[in-house]
């Protein structure tokens, strides 16, 4: 049988911040090789599967991923060898069960995670596919509203500027993909030429945009606002923003705590404080707006904003289905953050993906803040018909990758392609 796997091998690269990560190819008895890169975040969630990293303090890269790359050339591989690569439920259970713990704390979720991504590409050019009509069937045609983050604040940004980790632009008024692209390209270039202006610092944290040492967490939104006007697009009409708090990091003794505005906010007085945002500017979407320990005040904020716009769930679900179960049945949030790497295997991605979709909750596709070149979230947006994603600003290789993978694929589609504009978003106009 010309699908099964004929070898897997997996080897040490470094990611956008130059760490190590794990790559893995498969390589199937017919010659087809295929590749997939494994992503990393630095603001985790405390359930996420466990990304298994060494502690050799010899190695200049002491936290180097080479015991994960051992357990698949030496464990994983030869249990899969002349496996059927199609069969990406076998594949993925038998890892699991290989594992064995709760969290893939055993052989990596990285290193798990690693197969079962090349195995599913591999199986798609064997199937002479497009990855996403591979994952998505025939009728996989929805383009993303690609949700940018232009502004790095948090983490991500060393601490150095906003205290709110992600300002993304969401071009939902355009007419296609390619368009979106563009607008957001554009607003980019406007935004760098504005902060120039104001002598702010145009230095980019992780995800490409652009962190200066602003004085409040309103002020980007006034930034961004006045880019996207010299840009010649229309605020609110046609672009609005979505904003990750990343709120975990800020939680301290049951309070947030805002370094940049010197303010210590109870949970209440946060929600207080994204109901003035969303009533100053155009925000459609909010993740991550209070931390994963804080799941009483989730229900808070689901009341006071949750009809009105998209309240997602990243560091509280960490793409695992049994916690977004309890989310959707404690009715918290209305949608859910997916990054393939917090739950370590396609499969189990794909299950969490449908049980929200059919609760009519949203699934917001994302990057991990360390990527590489690999655009395999562009291809599972397509195919689960997410709507949006988001991978970062316009700039730096291992984020636009991902964007020029959905021009390709809008190219692709053709007339048949469906941009998703304003009704990816799960509020206010799905209610
Ligand atoms: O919080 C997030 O949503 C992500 C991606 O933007 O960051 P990280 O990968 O660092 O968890
Ligand atoms: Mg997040």
């Amino acid at each position: 049988m010309q699908e099964k796997i004929a070898s897997i091998k997996a080897r040490e690269i470094l990611d956008s911040r130059g760490n190590p990560t794990i790559e893995v190819d498969c390589l199937l008895e017919c010659g087809i090789i295929a590749r997939a890169g494994v992503p990393s975040g630095a603001s985790t969630g405390s359930k996420e599967a466990i990304e298994l990293r060494d502690n050799d303090k010899k190695r200049f890269f002491g936290k180097g991923v080479l015991q994960a790359v051992k357990n698949v050339n030496e464990i994983i591989a030869p249990k899969l060898i002349g496996l059927n690569a199609t069969k990406q439920k076998q594949i993925d259970s038998i890892m699991i069960e290989l594992d064995g713990t709760p969290n893939k704390a055993k052989l990596g979720a990285n290193a798990i995670l690693g197969v079962s991504l090349a195995v599913a590409r591999a199986a798609s050019y064997f199937s002479n596919l497009p990855l996403y009509q591979y994952l998505g069937g025939p009728n996989a045609n929805l383009l993303p509203v690609p949700c940018m983050n232009i502004m790095n604040g948090g983490i991500h940004a060393n601490w150095q500027g906003a205290d709110f980790q992600e300002f993304m632009i969401a071009p939902y008024g355009a007419n296609t993909f390619k368009e979106a692209y563009e607008w957001c390209s554009e607003i980019y270039q406007a935004l760098k030429s504005l902060l120039k202006e104001k002598g702010y610092s145009v230095g980019v944290g992780d995800e490409g945009g652009f962190a200066p040492l602003v004085k409040s967490n309103e002020e980007p939104f006034e930034l961004m606002s006045k880019a996207i006007e010299n840009a010649g697009l229309k605020v609110g009409e046609q672009v609005g923003f979505a904003l990750d708090t990343a709120a975990s990091e800020l939680y301290k003794d049951g309070k947030y705590i805002l370094r940049r505005e010197k303010k210590e906010l109870e949970p209440t007085k946060m929600v207080k404080y994204y109901e003035k945002i969303v009533n100053n500017f155009p925000l459609i979407l909010l993740e991550d707006g209070l931390a994963e320990y804080d799941w009483d005040s989730w229900k808070i904020l689901n009341k006071v904003l949750g009809e009105k716009i998209e309240l997602v769930g990243d560091d509280i679900f960490v793409t695992n289905l049994e916690i977004v179960k309890r989310g959707i049945s404690e009715n918290i949030a209305n949608s859910v953050l997916i990054k393939l790497n917090q739950i370590g295997t396609l499969s189990e991605t794909l299950d969490t993906v449908k049980y929200a979709q059919n609760s009519k909750w949203g699934t917001f596709v994302s990057h991990r803040s360390g990527e590489t070149t690999d655009s395999f979230i562009s291809d599972l947006t397509v195919a689960i018909g997410a709507g949006h994603l988001k991978t970062g600003a316009p700039a730096r290789g291992e984020r636009v990758e991902k964007y020029n993978q959905l021009l390709r694929i809008e190219e692709e589609l053709g007339k048949y392609a469906k941009y998703a504009g304003k009704n990816a978003f799960i509020r206010p106009i799905r209610s």
